[in-house]
């Protein structure tokens, strides 16, 4: 049998467009451009962004599986055409070019300085290329964007299936953590998306910032941590009997999916192999609740129906400006690695597509245990178990 919700996406970071497809979604989700192009423009925004973001807009359309503003339960196809491609039109062709017209580009200068921390050395090693244009293109965080298209989706249909609620925040940034002792919710969000690094706490979002601006004058890049925040979800998403089929597994894979994030933590994580026992777990208490948060709202792979809490940290951006030692490939000799501009700091927007990730990985899920062929159908069914779920006096508060 085919999954429940499949999808891929396609496109090189300077080519014509990102293709974003998804099969699964079920009819009826309320969803369009307007909500698509809002979180596409969440994901380019935040402090220590680079120039690229500026002058390059996500030219957003839909190409399949929408009428009127719904899904149609077939397959959906998305693309976002990038505003820059006639500038790289010959660099990118993917069709055969004039020679003599590509020697002209500077843009196609080989890149045989391979910089650490990227695809580029391993991808040419293993793709058999001499340079690594070909490789960075796909390697890029451009791709992200098709993501967050498609999570948008995927959390329209849980918001309007299931009461859903997805969002992010940035809780560690250059090393510099927030404080807050409580957990933002959706109406938080615009909040969050107003501050330049998109973190709930002023005081630390200050720090974080002045972090940023002292990088970006030493020539130097930043990494952090984000935490994705589920309200709402109903127990029993994933499954305890196989470990392919574990929630908690699942949201790990999709967040480590994302270019660039090196940890997940669910919960507290790393944190927990550090407490006993009797601080580690979270008690149940008659009502149903639970004394305490720190599974992240995952036991035995399925979800609990608690806040589902999950964390991803992102490495520095390795096109560091100081530009770090690498080899010249053409000639085997110390070199430094090629650098014409990146972001300082990506780690606002990657709490964006975390969001996405999450989405999709839910939606997947939530599919799985409650099927349906539309929004009302997955509905009905989600009611019916969650009424059951009650009959037998085990309802959440
Ligand atoms: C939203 C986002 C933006 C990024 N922007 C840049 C960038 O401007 N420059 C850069 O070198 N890396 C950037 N990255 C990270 C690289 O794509 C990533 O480091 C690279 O793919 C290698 O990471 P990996 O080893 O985890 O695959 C970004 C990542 C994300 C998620
Ligand atoms: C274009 C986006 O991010 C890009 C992701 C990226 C990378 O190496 O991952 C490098 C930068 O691109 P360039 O090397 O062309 O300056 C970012 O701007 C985007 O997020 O839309």
């Amino acid at each position: 049998m085919a999954d429940m919700l499949r999808y891929l996406t396609a496109g090189e970071s300077h080519g014509r467009s990102l293709i974003a497809t998804m099969e699964g979604i079920p009819a009826h989700v309320r969803v369009g451009e307007k909500e698509i192009a809002r979180n596409l423009a969440r994901r380019r925004l935040g402090a220590g962004r680079g120039a690229r973001m500026k002058f390059e807009a996500d030219e957003l359309r839909l190409l399949g599986g929408f009428r009127h503003g719904e899904t149609l339960g077939s397959p959906i196809a998305i693309e976002i055409g990038n505003t820059e491609w006639p500038k790289w039109e010959q660099v990118m062709a993917p069709g055969e070019v004039d020679a003599d017209e590509l020697a002209k580009q500077a843009r196609n200068a080989p890149l045989t300085r391979p910089r650490p921390g990227h695809a580029d050395l391993v991808g040419m090693q293993k793709y058999d290329f001499d340079e690594a244009r070909p490789i960075l293109e796909r390697a890029s965080a451009r791709e992200t964007a098709a993501r967050v298209a498609l999570g948008t989706v995927a959390a329209a249909f849980l918001e309007q299936a299931l009461g859903i609620t997805i969002l992010s925040h940035v809780v560690e940034l250059g090393g510099i953590g927030t404080s807050k002792d409580h957990l933002p919710t959706i109406e938080d969000l615009d909040a969050i998306d107003a501050d330049p690094v998109r973190c709930f706490d002023p005081d630390a979002s200050a720090a974080m910032q002045a972090e940023i601006d002292a990088c970006h004058k030493e020539g130097d890049t930043l990494g952090g941590v984000v935490e994705v925040l589920a309200y709402r979800v109903p127990p029993g998403l994933g499954s305890h009997v196989q470990g392919d089929r574990r929630l908690d597994a699942r949201l790990a894979g999709a967040l480590m999916g994302i270019q660039a994030i090196k940890g997940v933590e669910v919960g507290d994580g790393f944190e927990l192999a550090r407490r006993r026992g009797s601080l580690a777990h979270d008690e149940i208490l008659p009502g149903i609740s639970r004394a305490s948060g720190r599974s992240g709202g995952t036991e035995g792979g399925m979800s609990t129906g608690e806040v589902l809490r999950v964390r991803a940290a992102m490495k520095p951006i390795a096109t560091v400006p100081r530009a770090l030692r690498t080899i010249d490939v053409a000639t085997g000799e110390e070199a430094r690695a090629h650098h014409q501009r990146s972001d300082v700091c990506a780690v606002p927007a990657a709490g964006v597509v975390a969001e996405a990730m999450v989405a999709l990985v839910l939606a997947e899920a939530a599919l799985e245990k409650f099927g349906g062929d539309s929004v009302a159908e997955t509905r009905r069914n989600a009611e019916a178990y969650l009424a059951d779920v009650a009959a037998r006096g085990l309802e959440i508060r």
